[in-house]
């Protein structure tokens, strides 16, 4: 049974508690007023610097010195949960392999393992479900009547090279047949040739293009070749209206990582401090492990506190993560791990 409020290893009471775990993203929205976005400051972009040795010990040190245990751990696990966009984005996927998916984000944990954590009357969701365009409407009548949005990925994800009215006609068609969120990849040449007004140009026409869906900019950071590159991207998207700024299309060399992480929430960080307005953040790729996922939230909550613990500010871009946390939660009430093979979807 997980308690209200459960002390964590440093003395300090639980980040995360039952209270606030049936917060699933379709009732969690929207506190903040939508970011609307800014002039380009050409300045403010080319001040920034990033110092990787200092960057490093901090998330180099995190895993070590943050941890929760057992009820606490449980509780941050199912909040973790609550922010997976649950994903596919194969080029074998089907109509039937989103139902599926539609139908596990809808019901993400065995009703079992829910009742035996004290949570059986909760509903609990993932944030999305995120699919190519392709399977925005199937996954829309699957999801009819749960409220989770679907989230399409765009603008010719994953390498974003298709010709740029091509990209504004897919944005729009995801948008009529029901997404509600946009995941746009940038066009990756910008950042590399320092072509800023280019970049902000562009993501300003597909925050248009999205109307009321909100619109989540994935840098492709593997591509970007620096730290520098990749604090400029994030600052420039920003001000030019992105809701959510989000690491990778899953497809780089190199997807999410801490250390990446800790530019970008810096980022939005300063953002905030400087125009007053919230962005949200979505690592992708490659986070698979419930032991992962834990440490993102860690520096999240460290970093830019509580309220980027929710859905509405907070997603993670994962195909298998769900698999592990419904295993940890079910060791959590049993003592005992299922094998992967119990857990096909997520
Ligand atoms: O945005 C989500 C990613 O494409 C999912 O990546 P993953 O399959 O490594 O979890």
């Amino acid at each position: 049974m997980i308690t209200n409020t459960v002390p964590l290893e440093q003395g300090r009471e639980a980040d995360v508690d039952k209270t606030a775990i049936d917060n699933p993203a379709h009732t969690a929205n929207h506190g903040w007023p939508r970011n609307p976005g800014m002039e380009l400051d050409l300045g403010w972009v080319m001040d920034q610097r990033v110092n990787l040795s200092a960057g490093e010990r901090r998330v180099a040190t995190l895993p070590g010195r943050r941890t929760v245990k057992k009820d606490a751990q449980a509780a941050w696990l199912l909040k973790a949960l609550t922010c997976i966009d649950l994903t596919t984005l194969n080029g074998d996927d089907t109509a039937g392999r989103v139902k599926r998916l539609c139908a596990k984000a809808a019901n993400p944990v065995r009703p079992d393992i829910l009742e035996a954590l004290g949570m059986g009357n909760r509903r609990i969701t993932t944030g999305a479900v995120c699919v190519y365009h392709r399977f925005v409407s199937t996954a829309v009548e699957a999801l009819d009547g749960t409220g989770i949005p679907v989230a399409a990925v765009s603008t010719g994800f994953p390498a974003g090279l298709s010709p740029h009215a091509t990209k504004l006609k897919e944005i729009e068609a995801s948008v009529a047949d029901g997404a509600k969120e946009i995941d746009i990849v940038i066009t990756r040449e910008h950042v590399l040739t320092g072509n800023w007004e280019a970049l902000y140009k562009e993501m300003q026409e597909y925050r248009a293009a999205c109307g009321e869906a909100h619109v989540k900019a994935i840098l492709a950071t593997g591509d970007l070749k620096t730290l520098r590159n990749v604090a400029r991207a994030s600052l420039v998207c920003m001000m030019a209206g992105a809701d959510f700024i989000k690491t990778s299309t899953g497809k780089e060399g190199v997807n999410a990582t801490l250390l990446v992480t800790l530019i970008m929430i810096r980022m939005i960080r300063e953002y905030e401090e400087r125009t007053g307005f919230k962005v949200g953040y979505k690592p992708a790729g490659g986070i698979s492990t419930a032991k992962d996922v834990l440490n993102y939230q860690f520096l999240m909550k460290d970093e830019l506190g509580r309220e980027w613990l929710e859905p509405d500010l907070f997603r993670i871009g994962a195909s298998s993560l769900l698999a592990d946390i419904e295993r940890q939660l079910e060791h959590h009430v049993t003592g005992a791990y299922s094998s992967f093979a119990r857990h096909p979807i997520g």
